[in-house]
């Protein structure tokens, strides 16, 4: 298989590494038998079988690429997301990451929905690492992207799922990412939130010193924002290089 090291990028440093990387799901019989299987490693009869979500996946992503995971349904890059992010952790295998990560997959998980809208900012802020004189500065840029209103000052619960995603989107294109994982399939509130929120992207990914990871079906969107890409099958690795090379494969072995 082709690897493609972008020749613009070449020099610059490494933000995302996976290094032989292979995530293994077990799927049991019933939940028990899941719950079970962490206390005792006798009983194997109710392991139904394994699956390899990631595959010996090995690649590096510089400072500044742009780079599209391509694939079909259950190909695997979800799970490469989320191990860049750090919500999962390899079987086998190492992921570095060089950076701030922001990533806007599960905008809404986190939140305190007994606290109002400004105080899950800080909540935010705090289990990112940031102290409250940061996520002072960030605070303003949050509530005015958002756009909430008095329901700033309103407890979570009484938000719409909207409205949630607004406020989970803001917090993380407020931040100026240094890594930013974008799952195409995210929606975010209505139609005119959503072109905000595409040009807020848009306008972070045109920053050079911006990593981008891009996780896509479509074609258009990856050829829009990516200058790499990446095919994903059954957690293997199918193809990486050129935009353009990577969609031709993507729809050709489809
Ligand atoms: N928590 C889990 N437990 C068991 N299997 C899982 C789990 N998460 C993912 N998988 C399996 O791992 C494989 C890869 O899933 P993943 O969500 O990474 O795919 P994907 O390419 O993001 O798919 P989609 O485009 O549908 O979102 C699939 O077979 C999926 O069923």
């Amino acid at each position: 298989m082709r690897r493609w090291p972008m020749s613009s990028k070449a020099d610059a440093p490494i933000a995302v590494k996976f290094d032989h990387v292979t995530k293994t799901y077990k799927l049991y019989e019933n939940d028990r038998q899941r719950f079970l299987s962490v206390f005792s490693s006798r009983d194997k009869r109710k392991l139904i079988t394994k699956v390899n979500a990631s595959n010996d996946l090995s690649f590096e992503i510089k400072k500044g690429e742009a780079v599209a995971f391509l694939g079909h349904n259950g190909a695997g890059k979800s799970t490469a997301l989320k191990m860049i992010t750090g919500v999962t952790f390899p079987t086998k295998g190492t992921v570095t990451v060089n950076g701030a990560v922001s990533a806007l997959l599960e905008l809404t998980a986190g939140f305190d929905n007994q606290l109002t809208g400004r105080e899950n900012i800080y909540l935010r802020g705090h289990a990112l690492g940031l102290d409250n004189e940061q996520i002072a500065t960030l605070e303003p840029k949050v509530i005015d992207f958002a756009d909430l209103g008095v329901y700033i000052d309103q407890p979570v619960r009484t938000y719409s799922s909207g409205m949630k995603a607004r406020l989970g989107f803001a917090f993380a294109v407020s931040s100026d990412p240094e890594i930013l994982v974008v799952d195409e399939a995210l929606s975010v509130g209505d139609k005119q939130f959503q072109q905000k929120c595409f040009a807020r992207v848009r306008e972070i990914m045109e920053d050079e010193d911006v990593t981008v990871i891009f996780v896509t079906h479509a074609s258009a969107a990856a050829q829009e924002f990516c200058t790499r890409g990446i095919v994903l099958e059954k957690g293997a690795m199918q193809f990486d290089g050129p935009i353009q090379e990577a969609i031709d494969f993507y729809e050709n072995h489809g």
